[in-house]
């Protein structure tokens, strides 16, 4: 299922975009636990992929692999066009990284963190400041820059990190979860950021526990779990792999409810909600068929909403972890997964 929704991706000129990043066969593992048993991934230059997974599922295993703070135990990668286990030096200075491993230093000022990474990268003490006053600028950090960086909010923060990794103007980006804890306002900022390093032609790899955010942003998303990669494609391929569209009507009379669920033998009941959840494609055909049959029974809905699948959906498939626990309408799953 994985490598049968990858499409190959193609320059404006026709040509097949080299991949910024691939990776066939990766492997990990931490005493006998194995969390990466197997990853296979190509990402075009210039795009943005999502890896979104559980909690644990070994995203940030995956991303410190290929930025080369670790080591794998087997397979094999390119990034920026080096091998990974050959010339990991090549690779470190073709990439950025920034995540939950931020390299901020609170002690210092803003401005002060930027000119020690334009230090680390040898620039000259006018282009270090230069760059370092643009980049401020860029993240709406100017006011901010001459307080200590430990006084910024998580936001701040993040694209402080962000701008650090920018200083050595990276062609391949990697962002371990860039939104997470951040109010919904700060993710959307982060999101035109990450939208403007795009079309700067940067390529990026984040992880995300947000389907939203891969949703949103991923021209291709990994759902990783267990080790292994569980689907891969576009937003849509991956909407299309999985059931899920559905009819909820809900009632207000608890005797027509009983109406309805004796009418609808198929449906998924929520008792307590006085809910029912009639499985389908949300077809015209369908829904006229769903409506007749609540029709000769004489049962009117109080609300009837028409539900495609949506990412949620599946993630909840794939990974048996539910995106939504408030939801006690969804069937009981394993929660194995979650560690
Ligand atoms: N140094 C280590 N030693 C032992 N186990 C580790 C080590 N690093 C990670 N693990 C384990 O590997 C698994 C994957 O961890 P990883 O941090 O890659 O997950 P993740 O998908 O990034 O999760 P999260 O969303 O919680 O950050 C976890 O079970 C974790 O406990």
């Amino acid at each position: 299922m994985p490598s049968s929704v990858m499409p190959t991706s193609h320059r404006a000129d026709g040509h097949p975009s080299p991949a910024a990043v691939s990776a066939v066969g990766l492997r990990k593992s931490y005493g006998d636990k194995t969390v990466l048993d197997g990853i296979d991934l190509s990402i075009p230059a210039g795009s943005v992929f999502a890896l979104l997974g559980p909690n644990g599922a070994g995203k940030t295993t995956v991303v410190k692999i290929l930025s080369t703070l670790i080591t794998a135990d087997g397979g094999q990668s390119r990034v920026g066009g080096h091998d990974l286990a050959a010339d990991p030096q090549a690779v470190r200075a073709a990439i950025g990284v920034t995540g939950q491993f931020s390299a901020v230093d609170g002690l210092i000022t803003g401005e002060e963190n930027m000119l020690l990474m334009a230090d680390l990268h040898h620039l000259s003490r006018g282009e270090g400041r230069r760059v370092a006053a643009e980049l401020l600028e860029r993240f709406d950090l100017t006011e901010a820059a001459k307080k200590p960086a430990s006084t910024y909010s998580g936001g701040m923060k993040r694209r402080l990190d962000i701008a650090m990794t920018l200083v050595g103007d990276p062609r391949i980006i990697f962002l371990d979860e860039p939104t997470t804890g951040l109010d919904p306002r700060s993710r959307h900022n982060m999101w035109q950021i990450i939208r403007g390093l795009v079309s700067g032609g940067v390529t990026v790899f984040l992880t995300t526990q947000y389907l939203e955010e891969a949703d949103q942003l991923a021209d291709q998303i990994a759902v990783l779990n267990d080790g292994r990669i569980a689907a891969q494609g576009t937003a849509e391929e991956l909407k299309r792999l999985i059931p899920g569209g559905h009819v909820r009507l809900r009632f207000s009379d608890p005797a027509v409810y009983r109406a309805a669920v004796a009418a609808l033998g198929e449906a998924a009941r929520d008792d307590e909600a006085l809910a029912l959840r009639v499985p389908g494609d949300g077809s015209q055909r369908e829904l006229r068929s769903l409506l007749g049959r609540l029709d000769a029974a004489g049962i009117e809905a109080d609300e009837l909403t028409v539900h495609t699948p949506d990412l949620d959906d599946v993630f909840f498939a794939l990974t048996g972890t539910d995106p939504r626990p408030s939801q006690s309408s969804l069937p009981a799953q394993s929660k194995e997964n979650v560690r």
